[in-house]
């Protein structure tokens, strides 16, 4: 398995003078029912941070007025609303499906929707709710090699099967062979099981150990991915750089806010660029 450095934030490029936000992509995010509505609030604020260039929100309508308060960036469709849902997620790029989904029968009515709708050309990140929903229904994806979970150990055990105290490498390879998907598991040191590879992130604190710091790495992976190539690498990146943010949070806090991974993004992948 390979140690990620600073190096794999070298896929963070200077933004090309001729350019717009059609350039840096569209990314929709399904999520947040009534009780998880911060969940897709703070996947949104990452997503629009981490610099996709136009982002859509499907989630329960008593979310939308806090949506926009907090991220006028981000545009916002009521989940019940089909013709617009259709409309939106055929324009999207990246779809990342889960923050604070929840498990109900309209949770399940979503996910069901959202992988019938995806299409050959679009990355599907699958986190939280959503892996946990995967796994009840043993739902089969339409593009395997395009889906990326986002699982923590407790949620990777629900999608592999595998025991948190039995997740070795080669157990948790296996697995991601059959699934064929790209596999971020999550825990104090992440690791990235893909179809090229296997890494592990090295960096990373006890700070992060608050509700919410999952949902910010979803949103930047799904930015990430967005904009720069649709690869393990971007994936990497992502996970790479939400870690590298919060320990400089962590210098002189206790606990690392995940709003302000979030916030710090912009100034860290100016520092990054090349
Ligand atoms: N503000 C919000 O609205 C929040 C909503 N959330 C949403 O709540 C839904 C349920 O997700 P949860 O993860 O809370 O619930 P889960 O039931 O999926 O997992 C939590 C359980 O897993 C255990 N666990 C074992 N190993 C773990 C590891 N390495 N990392 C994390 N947990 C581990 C925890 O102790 C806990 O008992 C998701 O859709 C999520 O997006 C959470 O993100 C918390 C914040
Ligand atoms: N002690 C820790 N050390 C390093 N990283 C941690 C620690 N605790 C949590 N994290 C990170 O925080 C994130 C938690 O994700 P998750 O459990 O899905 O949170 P949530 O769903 O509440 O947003 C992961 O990226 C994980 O690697
Ligand atoms: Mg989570």
């Amino acid at each position: 398995m390979q140690s990620l450095t600073k190096q794999c934030l070298s896929i963070i490029k200077t933004r090309p003078q001729e350019s717009h936000k059609g350039t840096f992509g569209r990314t929709v995010l399904v999520g947040g029912n009534a009780q998880f509505g911060g969940a897709i609030m703070m996947s949104t604020e990452a997503c629009v941070n981490a610099g996709s260039g136009l982002t859509t929100v499907v989630t329960d309508s008593k979310n939308h007025q806090a949506l926009h308060a907090r991220m006028p960036e981000a545009m916002t469709v009521d989940w019940q609303d089909k013709e617009v849902c259709d409309a939106v997620l055929a324009s999207a790029d990246v779809i990342l499906m889960g923050p604070g989904l929840g498990e109900d029968e309209k949770s399940r009515e979503l996910l069901t929707y959202v992988l019938q709708e995806q299409t050959e050309d679009q990355l599907l990140v699958i986190d939280g709710s959503a892996i946990t929903l995967v796994a009840q229904n043993n739902e089969q994806l339409p593009y395997p090699k395009q889906t990326i979970f986002t699982p923590h150990q407790m949620e990777w055990q629900r999608l592999s099967g595998i025991k948190i105290a039995d997740q070795t490498e080669e157990m948790n390879q296996a697995i991601q062979q059959k699934l064929e998907a790209t596999i971020v598991l999550k825990s104090h040191r992440t690791e990235i099981y893909s179809n090229t590879g296997c890494f592990y992130n090295p960096l990373g604190n006890p700070g992060m150990a608050t509700g919410g710091t999952g949902d910010t790495l979803a949103g930047i992976i799904a930015g990430f991915l967005a904009q720069f190539p649709h690869s393990v690498d971007t994936i990497n990146a992502a996970v790479y750089l939400h870690s590298y943010i919060a320990d400089q949070i962590a210098h002189d806090n206790y606990v690392v806010l995940p709003t302000k991974i979030s916030q710090a993004l912009p100034y860290w992948m100016k520092k990054f660029e090349i």
